[in-house]
Order: structure tokens, then C-alpha cells, then sequence
């Protein structure tokens, strides 16, 4: 039987990536559904390609344009577009997995239904576990479902850690992310102010969302990533260490009592944790070239330069602070690379709008998914009012 898979987010970064492998197993795999925000043409081109047998768009008018091009192709996709339309394709009784990459809180409310169906969750949007926290892991394990992450750090240290996860507790000393350091690592933090986007959106190894390429030129993502790995192996915040690796060669590592250190490598190419969650505990081929090691060259590790990068410490803060801190923080990140993106906010402002609207906001209860939407539109409130004080 061929698995059955809903795309969150099909046309981003991650999730042309997952069509792409996808593809190279039309035996294994098939497009139950699909769902895009605003690019309707790649949309279409997906849809004649996978045939999918939903494609949700976020707009009336996007979904309107999409159902005339299915029209006109004669395909019999079903369009949709309703509050719940990301839920019904996530939560699908037909649906055997689901890739969700839609990028920041918005993508919670399909992650927790696909939770609460059972599904196979391949997590690659970080942003829905760190919003979600304890609510979320509890939707996970009460529902039975499985979580697979894709986030390249937290897929080697899955990769890594024993596969009986009642022994880590024992076995485990501390997980080591490892962070690229961005664009700007060796850049005269005197200068920071004067980045454009584009500036900010040229990863050194990766080509990814405008996003998750600001937040890692700030090392916000690590610091998301921190949160993101204190849900999904259930550590706790002190035994989660970041240290930066410009080649992006070993992905993550996992330190044992003994100081053993298991570490993942690759090449830097997300379609290799894409072709592991979608087949894990099987391996497929990802069309990734293998890493030539005899042309490989020097592997470097550094400290992370926290003057040069303050927001990355505001992980271990949030997780320390009250639960829904850190629902809070990824809404004044969320809104102040918004602002960075559409030229309203200098790059260097980011960390500040972050830090006041963690001063500010003070997280109510967060036992429900409506109750951390409220929180987190409470704290985007708060955060654009921040932010338009230094508005350029
Ligand atoms: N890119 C990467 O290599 C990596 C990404 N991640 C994480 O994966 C997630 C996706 O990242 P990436 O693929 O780079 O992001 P992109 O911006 O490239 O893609 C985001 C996708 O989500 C859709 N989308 C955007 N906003 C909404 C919304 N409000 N409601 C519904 N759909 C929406 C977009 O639609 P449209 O394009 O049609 O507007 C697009 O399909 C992020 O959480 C990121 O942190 C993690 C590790 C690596
Ligand atoms: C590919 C991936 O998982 C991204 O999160 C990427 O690793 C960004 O890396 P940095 O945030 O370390 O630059
Ligand atoms: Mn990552």
C-alpha cells in the first residue's frame, strides 16, 4: 500500500523539497493533499503533477484563481478554503502522514489535529512546537501519534540517541546543536543596523524561507531550536548546549554520561532528514550527493559570541520563565522579522522588540490551543506597537 501524504505548506522551501523526494518513490508514496498560501501558479503546477485530492489555499481569492487553472486542466483536485480546511486535510481519515512545513504559529492548529488523528507528524515547522510546548507533546503521546522531526539538528539528534527513549534519561549528558553562525559571523556588529533583507535572507549553506533565513542570521532560529529540542526529547533546558559550525557538515550531537559524543553528518541538504522522516525506520534515497570526504574540508567549531548574537540566550530565559513564554517570544520574533522584511525595523532592533515584549507580556494560562492564540495575538499586539517606536 502506498503511504498517503498531506503537505503542509507545499510550496515553500521545505515543501518543494518533500515533492522532490516524494517523487523519487511513486511506488512507496502518494499527494493525498497540498496547502499554499499566496503562490497560486506553483500550486497549480503541483497539482498537475501529484494530483492530489485536495489543495487548500489561504485566501478566497487565491483558492478561486487555483479552482479555475484545476478547471481548465481537467483535474479533480477539490479546492478549499476555510478556517478549518488546513485541519480536515491534516486529520483526514485517508491521510497516513503529514509533512508540516507552513512557517510560524499559524501552523499549530493542523499540527494539534494531526496529533489528535494519530497521525505520522513530520515536524519541520518549529515554530507550532514551540508555541505548542507541553500541550502539544501531550496532544502527541494521548493521541498515539508519531513525531518525527525534520529540523535538521533535531533529525540528528534523533538519529543519535537510542530508539528506546525511556533510557535516555540515564544514558544522555547533553544534546549539541550546532548553528552555522549565519551570514553575519564575522561581521562588524557596528554594522548591523545598515542590513538589508536580502542581505539577511543569503544563508551560507542553505536555501530556505525569507523566515527561518532571518531568524538564522540573528541565531534566533537556534534559539528556537533550543525550545523546539527541550519538547521533543523531553530534556531539560541546562543540558541542551549550542555550539556553531560554519560548515554545516555535522548536523547535531548527542553526549553521553560516558563523554562519548554520536554526532550525524551529511551534506547540507534538507531532503536528507525529509527522506528520513518520511521513511523512518526504513532509509530511502534523498538525491542527495553523498559527502566526498577526501575532498572535504577542514571542520571547524566555535563559541557562539553572545554580544554579537543576544537573542540566542533568550531561549533558556523563556523556558526558565513562566509556560507561555516562550509563545511569546516566537510572536515578537515573528512580528519583528515581518517588520525586517517589509523595511520597517533595522536588523539590529530585532532583538530589542524581542526582549521589551518579553518584559511586558505576561503569559495567562496556556492549556488550550484557543488560549494560546489569544496569548500569542496579545503578544504580536504588544510587539508591533514596539516595534513602530522605531519604525525607519
Ligand atoms: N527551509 C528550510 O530548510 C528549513 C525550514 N524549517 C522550518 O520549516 C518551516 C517552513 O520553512 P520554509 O519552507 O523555509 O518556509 P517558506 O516560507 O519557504 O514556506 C512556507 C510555506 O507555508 C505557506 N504559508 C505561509 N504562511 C502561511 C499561513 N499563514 N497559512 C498557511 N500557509 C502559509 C507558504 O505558502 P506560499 O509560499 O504559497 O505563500 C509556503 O508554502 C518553518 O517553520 C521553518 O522554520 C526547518 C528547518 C529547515
Ligand atoms: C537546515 C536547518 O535545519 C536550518 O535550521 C539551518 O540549519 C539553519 O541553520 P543555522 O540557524 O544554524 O544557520
Ligand atoms: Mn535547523
Amino acid at each position: 500500500m502506498k503511504q498517503k501524504i498531506t503537505v503542509l505548506g507545499s510550496t515553500g522551501s521545505i515543501g518543494t523539497n518533500t515533492l522532490d523526494v516524494v517523487a523519487r518513490h511513486p511506488e512507496q508514496y502518494e499527494i493525498f493533499a497540498l496547502s499554499a498560501s499566496t503562490q497560486v501558479d506553483l500550486m497549480l503546477r503541483q497539482c498537475v503533477q501529484f494530483k492530489p485530492r485536495f489543495a487548500v489555499m489561504a485566501s478566497a481569492p487565491h483558492a478561486q484563481q487555483l479552482a479555475e487553472g484545476i478547471k481548465q486542466n481537467g483535474l479533480v483536485t477539490q479546492v478549499l478554503q476555510a478556517q478549518d480546511a488546513l485541519e480536515v486535510i491534516a486529520s483526514h481519515p485517508d491521510v497516513d502522514a503529514v509533512m508540516a512545513a507552513i512557517v510560524g504559529a499559524a501552523g499549530l492548529a493542523p499540527c494539534l489535529a494531526a496529533a489528535k488523528a494519530g497521525k505520522r507528524l513530520m515536524l519541520a515547522n518549529k515554530e507550532a512546537l514551540v508555541v505548542g510546548g507541553a500541550l502539544f507533546m501531550d496532544t502527541v503521546k494521548r493521541h498515539g501519534a508519531t513525531l518525527l522531526p525534520i529540523d535538521s539538528e533535531h533529525s540528528a539528534i534523533f538519529q543519535c540517541l537510542p530508539e528506546d527513549s525511556s533510557t535516555w534519561a540515564d544514558r544522555v549528558d547533553s544534546l549539541l546543536l550546532t548553528a552555522s553562525g549565519g551570514p553575519f559571523r564575522q561581521r562588524d556588529p557596528a554594522t548591523l543596523s545598515q542590513i538589508t533583507p536580502e542581505q539577511a535572507c543569503a544563508h551560507p549553506n542553505f536555501s530556505m524561507g525569507r523566515k527561518i533565513s532571518v531568524d538564522s542570521a540573528t541565531m534566533m532560529n537556534k534559539a528556537l531550536e533550543v525550545i523546539e529540542a527541550r519538547w521533543l526529547f523531553d530534556i531539560a533546558p541546562e543540558k541542551i548546549k549550542v555550539v556553531i559550525h560554519p560548515q554545516q557538515i555535522v548536523h547535531s550531537m548527542v553526549q553521553f554520561k560516558d563523554s562519548s559524543v554520536l554526532a550525524q553528518l551529511g551534506t547540507p541538504d534538507m531532503r536528507v532528514p525529509i527522506a528520513c522522516g518520511l521513511a523512518w525506520p526504513e532509509r530511502i534515497a534523498s538525491g542527495t550527493p553523498v559527502l566526498d570526504f577526501a575532498r572535504l574540508a577542514a571542520l571547524t567549531f566555535e563559541v557562539a559570541d553572545a554580544q554579537r548574537f543576544p537573542g540566542l540566550h533568550l531561549s533558556w530565559q523563556a523556558l526558565r520563565a513562566p509556560e507561555g513564554t516562550t509563545t511569546v517570544l516566537n510572536a515578537a520574533n515573528e512580528v519583528a522579522v515581518a517588520a525586517f522584511l517589509d523595511r520597517r525595523l533595522s536588523f539590529d532592533r530585532i532583538h530589542a522588540v524581542n526582549l521589551q515584549t518579553l518584559e511586558s507580556v505576561q503569559p495567562g494560562p496556556v492549556s488550550t490551543l484557543e488560549d494560546l492564540m489569544a496569548l500569542d495575538a496579545r503578544a504580536r499586539e504588544r510587539a508591533g506597537v514596539i516595534a513602530q517606536q522605531w519604525v525607519c
